[in-house]
């Protein structure tokens, strides 16, 4: 390694949380939802324990030797994922659902925009959001145009 060059890493950290939701868009009819989402359309809802992973990204610091102190990453966490998302009706309790349908796909875009709003500027590289043992998306800032 060059005198100057600097090192890159990846650091990740990992939550869970429980919430409970339903699928169900209002931009369909009753009929359509059950439909598309199924038992997931169930009225009464149902409910997860979601495990969110986020990941950053930066140089290793040469005086410290961290990519980011965990500690503080941990404090973002907790404020931008366990605070609005633990615990909760995701539909009923957190307004940014009241128009978006509660899928894990929002769920990580939901995530990851409080997560851009709390970070240092680029640092954060991507949020891993498991909805069930199975199911899980990964979200990394893209956007594409409608379509595209
Ligand atoms: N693209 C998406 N499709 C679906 C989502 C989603 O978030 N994005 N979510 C659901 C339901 O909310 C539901 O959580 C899926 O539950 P389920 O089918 O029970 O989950 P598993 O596949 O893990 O369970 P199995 O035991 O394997 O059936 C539906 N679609
Ligand atoms: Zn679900």
């Amino acid at each position: 390694m060059s005198p100057r060059s600097a090192r890159l890493a990846r650091l990740s950290r990992s939550v869970t949380f429980s919430a409970c939701h339903r699928l169900h868009s209002k931009s369909l009819s009753d009929e359509e939802n059950l439909k598309l989402f199924g038992k997931c359309n169930n009225p009464n809802g149902h409910g997860h324990n979601y495990k969110v992973t986020v990941t950053v990204r930066g140089q290793i610091d040469p005086v410290s030797g961290m990519v980011m102190n965990l500690t503080d990453l941990k404090e973002y966490m907790q404020e931008g994922i366990m605070e609005p998302l633990d615990h909760k009706n995701l539909d009923e309790d957190v307004p940014y659902f009241a128009e978006v349908v509660s899928t894990t796909e929002n769920v990580a875009v939901f995530i990851w925009e409080n997560l851009q709003r709390l970070l240092p500027p680029g640092i954060l590289y991507k949020v891993k959001v498991h909805e069930t043992e199975q199911n899980v998306v990964v979200y990394k800032g893209e956007e594409t145009t409608a379509g595209k």
